[in-house]
């Protein structure tokens, strides 16, 4: 397991050992070998940032989430080096079409060699851009409301509450949202005074998020403890 894998205290299981363990025993014999080689890139490229690429365990879980699903059409808000992206293109079938947002394209590029020797590049649709511009383009112009089965939303966290607006028109009735980090390091639950100040300002949100989304009547909600907290809301008005 890399350093920046193992790292417990930036995961909600905070058992260090029984991290290892999951993740030794059922994940990286699963993991894709493309999946693999994009996340040893993004180490070396960042060795820092690239504790943002979703971990293995959850990478698993969206997978099979998505086939279950039978999703074909999604979104993704928060591409980074793609290892979430590649999981997703992996995941559909062979006619299926993820546009994938983000602003900085560099990070995609570096995880781009990958997504292609795993020969799923024709699926993904990337748009270097602000989130919030392209969803309101494909509300209104693209009209595409109601025509997406899944959305993963991994970009800023402090537009997550304006993106649930875009989201509730976009994704079809049935369709899931997932929304990463929502348990932000397990700071959610701490005292303000306890939150390191790098973390306060999207706790908040998250705060607010979380709150807005039990209340949700439209959305059944199931907050799952992988990664960093994943919120997943299922359409059903
Ligand atoms: C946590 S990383 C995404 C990690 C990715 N899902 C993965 O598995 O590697 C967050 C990404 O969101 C992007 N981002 C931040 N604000 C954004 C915005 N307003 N619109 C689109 N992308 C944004 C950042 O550039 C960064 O690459």
């Amino acid at each position: 397991m890399s350093e920046s894998e193992a790292k417990p205290e930036r995961r909600i299981l905070k058992n260090p050992a029984l991290l290892k363990y999951i993740f030794e025993t059922s994940c990286f014999p699963r993991e894709h070998e493309q999946l693999k080689q994009l996340r040893e890139a993004t180490v070396e490229k960042y060795p820092f940032w690239s504790l943002m690429n979703v971990p293995v365990d959850e990478s698993l879980l969206l997978s099979m989430l998505l086939k279950v699903m039978n999703a074909k059409k999604t979104l993704e808000l928060g591409v980074f080096t793609g290892y979430s992206l590649l999981t997703t293109a992996l995941a559909l079938p062979a006619d299926g079409k993820i546009t994938a947002i983000d602003v900085d394209k560099e990070a995609y590029e570096v995880g781009l060699p990958f997504i292609q020797k795993a020969g799923v590049e024709n699926k993904i649709n990337f748009c270097q851009s602000d989130a919030f511009t392209v969803l309101n383009d494909l509300i209104t112009k693209g009209k595409e409301e109601g025509s997406f089965d899944f959305a993963f939303v991994d970009a800023d966290k402090d537009s997550y509450m304006e993106y649930h607006k875009l989201l509730m028109k976009l994704v079809k009735v049935g369709g899931i949202i997932a929304y990463d980090n929502t348990l932000w390091f397990g700071t959610v639950a701490e005292p303000e005074e306890n939150v390191e100040n790098f973390a306060k300002e999207s706790r908040k949100h998250l705060l607010e998020l979380n709150s807005f989304l039990a209340a949700d009547d439209r959305v059944e909600l199931a907050v799952v403890s992988i990664g960093d907290g994943l919120t997943l809301c299922r359409r059903l008005s």
